[in-house]
């Protein structure tokens, strides 16, 4: 029997990643190829022309999947009986800005949306966060929408941790589907701590360690991290844009992953509401490895952290913590 639609929010839908986005989850990518999917596109009123543009196109493209496309600016329509909302809209970080420097254009926007969601999305919605800063807007989305359950909101840093799996399948020069269990710990920021410990690649004599086949701890600990902590400010660099392709295609894995599973023996990194794991404070959105089963995210628990690690994750750790006081008065 053919499932019923699911009901798919994309804010800031007329912009970059919106573009990129939409087109895959009518394709199936986020929810799967036999999951029918109505999307609600949201967007603000000097974009109105565009987003319905976007409308256009997608009734062009003739997606078998696509049932519906509401594109409205009005947040109450677009919030209204949605089971995902991937939170999108905001402003862009530009060449020379830290993610910190955008905070005060959008968490305002992350209070007022809460909100609209609280009241209006499915009672099981499921969030993701995209805008920057992420963990920090998925905060104070989480904080000012108290009856949508913890779990039940996160924030994207799936890219963080696919641009992990790719630098380290370039350096061993093997394929990228068979390296798993990177680490993205903390902020989707530069002091994010991209952790290749425990990760492994598929080898024809099975699992093999990360570190064991790279043979080279200073790579690993010095331009492995930076390069993916600075991977976003490269890509703008390059591109006077940011990332959008690789981070559209990331949240379809992040909900993928959270909706339908991670296939066994595998981890993936989300940010979510820290539960005090690994020492780290609860209350923070922090990325954490994790596993989904049956819609539920749990965190990878037992791993051994050695001192390098314990820092790296107590700096990304402190600077959320700054940021959400930053975040709070803001707001005031
Ligand atoms: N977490 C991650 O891995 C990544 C996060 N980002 C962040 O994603 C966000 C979007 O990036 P782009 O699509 O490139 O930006 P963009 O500027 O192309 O699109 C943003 C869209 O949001 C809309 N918008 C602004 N205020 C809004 C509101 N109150 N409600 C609804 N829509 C609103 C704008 O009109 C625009 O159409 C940025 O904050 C960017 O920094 C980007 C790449 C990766
Ligand atoms: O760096 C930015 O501002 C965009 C982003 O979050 C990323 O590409 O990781």
């Amino acid at each position: 029997m053919a499932k019923n639609p699911l009901k798919v929010l994309v804010t800031g839908a007329a912009g970059q990643i919106g573009y990129a986005l939409v087109p895959m989850i009518a394709r199936g990518a986020m929810l799967g190829p036999d999951q029918p999917v109505i999307i609600h596109m949201l967007d603000i009123s000097p974009a109105a022309e565009a987003l319905n543009g976007v409308k256009m196109e997608l009734v062009d493209a003739s997606f078998p999947l696509l049932k519906g496309v509401v594109a409205t600016t009005d947040v109450v329509e677009a919030c209204n009986g949605v089971n995902i909302a991937v939170m999108v809209g905001g402003f862009p970080r530009k060449e020379g800005m830290e993610r910190k420097d955008v905070m005060s254009k959008n968490v305002s926007i992350y209070k007022a949306q809460a909100s609209a969601l609280e009241k209006h999305a499915a009672p099981d919605c499921k969030v993701l966060v995209v805008a920057n800063p992420a963990n920090t807007n998925a905060l104070i989305l989480k904080e000012f929408a108290p009856s949508i359950p913890d779990k039940n909101i996160t924030c994207l840093t799936r890219l963080d941790h696919n641009r992990a799996l790719g630098q380290i399948s370039e350096k061993l020069n093997v394929h990228v589907g068979d390296v798993k269990n990177v680490i993205i710990w903390g902020n989707h920021s530069s002091t994010q701590y991209p952790d290749a410990n425990h990760a492994t690649v598929n080898t024809v004599n099975g699992d093999k360690l990360v570190p064991d086949l790279v043979g080279d701890d200073k790579w690993l600990k010095t331009e492995f991290i930076a390069t993916v902590q600075q991977r976003g400010a490269a890509i703008i660099k390059a591109r006077k844009l940011s990332s959008a392709l690789s981070a559209a295609s990331s949240a379809c894995d992040h909900i993928r992953d959270w909706v339908l599973g991670t296939p066994k023996g595998n981890w993936v990194s989300m940010g979510v509401y820290s539960d005090g794991s690994y020492g780290i404070p609860a209350g923070l959105i922090y990325s954490f490895p994790v596993t989904c089963d049956k819609g539920e995210w749990s965190i990878v628990q037992g791993l051994k952290i050695d001192e390098f690690s314990r820092e790296k994750m107590d700096a990304t750790a402190k600077e959320l913590m700054e940021e959400k006081s930053l975040a709070y008065s803001c707001l005031n």
